[in-house]
Parts: C-alpha cells; structure tokens; sequence
C-alpha cells in the first residue's frame, strides 16, 4: 500500500548485520557522524565526548546547538517529494542525517512536515484549548478506564511512570478505536466534533509517519515498508496535553515523571518549556528548546526491540513548571497483532537476541497494567526504563 523499493541515488545501506555493539560500514559518513557508540542504556557517559560534540556541532551541517547541547535538525522536505536526481540525493542526505541522529541522540528536531505547517498546529492549540477548558464535571464523563480524559481536576490523574508519584498532566487522548460507551465529546460539547477534528489531525501525522517508517526502513537497507505496512489499523493516540503550572492546593511531583514511550516513534510539539529528554550518547537530563515550526521525533520501545538495540527508546519527562504548558503528542504504533522482535538484519553471533518477542496489543496491555497496579514504568534506582527492555514469555 505504501511506497516501496528505495531509489536512493546514494547506497546508505548497511552490508552487514547490525546491532547497537558493532560500528556500522557500507554507507556515506552523515555530516558530523561519530562513530557508534557501544550498547549500554542510559549510561552517564556526560563529559566524555563533550567537547568532541560541541566542535563537531558547530561545522556539522543539520545539527543545531542551544545551550551547549546538540538538537539534531531534520529537515524533512525531501521525505515528501521524490521527483529528479537532485531530490533523490537531497533525500539520501537526508535519511543519513537521520540515521545519524537516532542512533547517536535517540531524537531528532524535524522542520519542513508539510502536512502540519506552524498555522494548523496553532488551530489545533486552540482546539485543545477550548477542550481543556470544559467545565470539570463534563470532562468527568470521559475519565478511564479507557482514559479519554485524565486529570487531577477530575479525580484522576495521568498513571504514575516513577512509582508512587503526582503528576499534575491532564490529557485529552484520541485513539481510532476508541468505541462506547465512552466515546468523546460531540458538536454540541465541542465543535467541530472531537472525533472529526482529531482525526484529520492523526491523517495529517500519518503521513507524517509513513514518510518517517521508510525512511527508517531505508536507513538500514531493509525493504522501504518493513515498518509501514504494519501501520494499518494501528494502536496509536493523540494526546492533547495541558499542564497547569502552578495551582492551588493541588500536589504535583512532575509534569510527567520519567519513562519511554510503548509504539515505535513518538511526535512531539510543545508551546512552552517543561520536556526533558535524556540524549543516548550523554546519558543526562537536557532540557528540550520549544520550536514552534518543529516537531520533537523520539525513539520508542518497539523501534529499540526491532532493531534490537541498534536505536534505543528515549527516556523523557516534563518538569512541573510554574508557568501553564501545553504539548501535543502522537504516539506512532502499529497494528495490535504486529509480532515485534528483532529482525533478523540486527541480530548475529556478535550481537545476539536481546528483546523477547510480543506483539503490539501485549506490549500495550501489560505495560497499563502494570501501570494501573501501580508498578510504574520506569526503574528509579538503575534510571532505565522498564519497558523497553521487559521479558515476555
Ligand atoms: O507533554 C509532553 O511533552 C510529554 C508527554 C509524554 O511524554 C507522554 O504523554 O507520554
Ligand atoms: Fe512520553
């Protein structure tokens, strides 16, 4: 159903097996490429390599700097047109850059998505803004268990990631198969219809997320719809957050206490700082510049399980801020009975199997559960995520 077959006018393709503890051969160095580093989650490898970083940031095209930290930025016009051997090479670099970044930073800041340009996610601010803004007893009639709405303003808050911790997130989440009774609010509570609205919104990612999935598929030389072709029927959300800032007799200990993301990517705008992620090649907490013509692009735990290592999910959370924030977020999944291991491409003597097998709907399933337990989803004492890496039997 999807584009296939890579036309890439520059051989970016791995030839040999590939993992995250071997370097990587057989393609074009990226601008400002190191060599991979070896396998080790979160680490706190912070100093060493610093200052490498830094002087290759600076005279590495693609590659912005704030802070003295690196923002890799994808500009990803040439993932949408593929005419002329001009695009075919700027789409090679491209996909090199991008490879470079996920594998190094586990993130990337992507710019040119023309099926979101700065307008539309504005309208879409305004839309969650007056969706946030219903009076508390309407949003109650959409609290979980299937989590429409969630929020400490009706009794029931965002599910704890760092075990026994507040979080003052509310959160309006869309997914396709979202069915009665819960449904969401229609054109007399909200209009347009929040089903209408938000389903153009997850067209407009889509596309977004196809041309993401080949890419990816293309960086490591594997069929361009090894990815994609799992997208039909997909587990994904839409996520309208808002995040009060400081309120009143409310206890908060985070925005969002720290975790991976559970689907393979995760889009991700914000309208004011708050989001932190923890970079794979520093290992240490960095805050997150607010971009508003960019999207945050982040490695989630069925990428790292299929790649067996060779991408890593990345651990994020959002500080409580004093300031009000909002963010809106799309979890890039697959469909429910998708198996996800590791494909045979990432996997040798050298580098053997690291992720037991599950399917999409298990991943999902197991890790809300634990979740609603109260189990978190994230490994305090050892900082590392608990999904990402979980055995299933
Ligand atoms: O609000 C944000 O920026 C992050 C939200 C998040 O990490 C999540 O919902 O999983
Ligand atoms: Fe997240």
């Amino acid at each position: 159903m999807w584009r296939s077959g890579t036309g890439a006018a520059v051989p970016l393709v791995a030839t040999q097996r590939l993992c995250g503890c071997l370097a990587l051969r057989g393609r074009p160095a990226a601008p400002g490429r190191r060599a991979p580093r070896p396998p080790g989650r979160v680490a706190d490898a912070a100093g060493a390599g610093r200052s490498q970083r830094r002087s290759q940031c600076s005279r590495a095209q693609g590659l912005g700097a704030q802070g003295g930290e690196e923002f890799p930025l994808i500009d990803c016009g040439p993932l949408f047109s593929r005419r002329g051997s001009d695009a075919e090479v700027a789409r090679a670099i491209t996909i090199g850059t991008m490879r470079d970044a996920l594998e190094r930073r586990g993130f990337f800041y992507a710019a040119g998505v023309r099926p979101l340009p700065a307008e539309y996610i504005a309208e879409v601010y305004e839309y969650a803004r007056k969706a946030h803004a219903l009076p508390a007893a309407v949003k109650a009639a959409w609290v979980r268990p299937r989590g429409t709405y969630s929020g400490a303003d009706v009794g029931d808050p965002e599910l704890a990631y760092e075990k026994g911790t507040t979080s003052s997130a509310r959160s309006w989440d869309y997914q396709r198969a979202q069915t009665a009774p819960y449904g969401y609010p229609a054109e007399d509570v909200l209009a347009p219809s929040f089903t209408s609205f938000l389903d153009a919104l997850y067209c407009k990612q889509d596309e977004l997320s196809r041309a993401l999935f080949v890419a990816i598929a293309e960086m490591f030389g594997l069929e361009a719809d090894t990815f994609s072709k799992h997208c039909a029927g997909d587990m994904g959300t839409i996520r309208l957050m808002y995040y009060p800032g400081f309120v009143e007799g409310e206890r908060a200990d985070a925005g969002i206490t720290a975790h991976t993301d559970f689907e393979a990517l995760t889009l991700m705008h914000q309208d004011a700082p708050g989001l932190q992620l923890i970079p794979r090649d520093t290992g240490t907490w960095v805050d997150a510049p607010v971009r508003p013509g960019e999207f945050i692009v982040i490695v989630g735990d069925v990428l790292e399980r299929w790649t067996n290592g060779a991408l890593r999910a990345t651990p994020h959370r959002v500080v409580q801020t004093l300031h009000p924030r909002s963010s809106i977020i799309r979890f890039l999944a697959v469909h429910p009975e998708t198996l996800i291991e590791p494909l045979p491409l990432f996997v040798s003597e050298a580098c053997p199997r690291r992720y037991t097998p599950v399917t999409m709907r298990r991943h999902m399933e197991t890790t809300l559960q634990q979740l609603e337990q109260g189990g978190g989803a994230w490994d305090v004492e050892r900082n590392v995520s608990l999904t990402a890496t979980r055995e299933y039997t």
